[in-house]
């Protein structure tokens, strides 16, 4: 095994801006779909350790299994091996609605599809998470995400009424407004033109660096993955290396000889 993917193996992740607690961490695991002919070990063995306050971009050729290993830490998807934690809490042998509180409680989401509530105003779909967890909404925190995200115009319109890309800022406003603990992003910049791209990663870089924020995305686009602290790379479902304070030429380089 190379070095730089024995060191991934070991849990808690070497400190990152002097962080040592892992956010989240999983410890050998497998997910498999299908059998027989039809058998894919989407996620093979994987151990990796995700500090707090680190932003990771999690990257590989398409069907190396990065989304499927997103789910699976996540909680929104089951394990056939392994165990996963997070904040120090094993999540695999929690009952559904424990799984389904942790995720309230400590986690956003960011997705391709943006799974906005079609009958719901953009203002009503942010606050949506704070409603569901009892909180009260905090006004001023909704005005400022609005605005960082360019979206403050767009908040009394139903998502049928909004470009792909402004859905998909309402979609991102809703994960951040409940300052959770770890973020998962997959492909957040994939539906958003280049400033709003940028405008997003950098909210997601703010969100890890000075609100100790673990964001954990996968991506295809070398340039998203530089505002990381470090790419990790997976190939046939198993991690194959990681790049620290990764350059998109470093990033390109990796994806080639992955013959991504
Ligand atoms: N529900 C499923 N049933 C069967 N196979 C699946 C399922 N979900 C994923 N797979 C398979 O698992 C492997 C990993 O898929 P996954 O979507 O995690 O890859 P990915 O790296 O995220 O791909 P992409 O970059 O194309 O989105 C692929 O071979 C895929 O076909």
């Amino acid at each position: 095994m190379p070095s730089e993917a024995r060191a991934l193996q070991d849990p808690p992740q070497a400190p990152i801006g002097g962080r040592t607690l892992a956010a989240v961490s999983a410890r050998d695991v497998s997910k498999v779909y299908g059998d027989g002919q039809g058998r894919v070990v989407a996620v093979d063995n994987v151990s990796i350790a995700f500090g707090q306050g680190s932003f990771t971009a999690i990257m590989g050729p398409s069907g190396s299994g990065k989304s499927t290993l997103m789910h699976c830490l996540a909680g929104l998807d089951t394990v056939d091996q392994g165990s996963i934690e997070i904040g120090g809490r094993e999540i695999t042998t929690l009952r559904d609605r424990q799984v389904t509180e942790l995720r309230r409680d400590h986690i956003g989401f960011i997705f391709q599809s943006f799974n906005l509530l079609p009958t719901l105003t953009a203002r009503q779909n942010i606050v949506l998470p704070i409603e569901l967890a009892g909180k009260k909404i905090d006004k001023s925190r909704l005005d400022f995400a609005a605005r960082r995200l360019g979206i403050e115009g767009r908040l009394d319109h139903l998502p049928s009424q909004l470009s792909g890309g402004q859905q998909q800022r309402v979609a991102i406003a809703r994960a951040l407004i409940t300052s959770p603990d770890v973020i998962f992003a997959d492909e957040p910049t994939g539906a958003l033109d280049t400033r709003s791209g940028q405008n997003l990663l950098d909210i997601l870089r703010t969100a890890s660096r000075e609100g100790g924020q673990t964001i954990v995305m996968v991506t295809h686009d070398p340039i998203a993955a530089t505002y990381a602290d470090r790419v990790v790379l997976l190939s046939d479902g198993q991690l194959v290396g990681q790049i620290e304070k990764p350059t998109s030429d470093d990033v390109l380089d990796a994806m080639r000889g992955l013959g991504a």
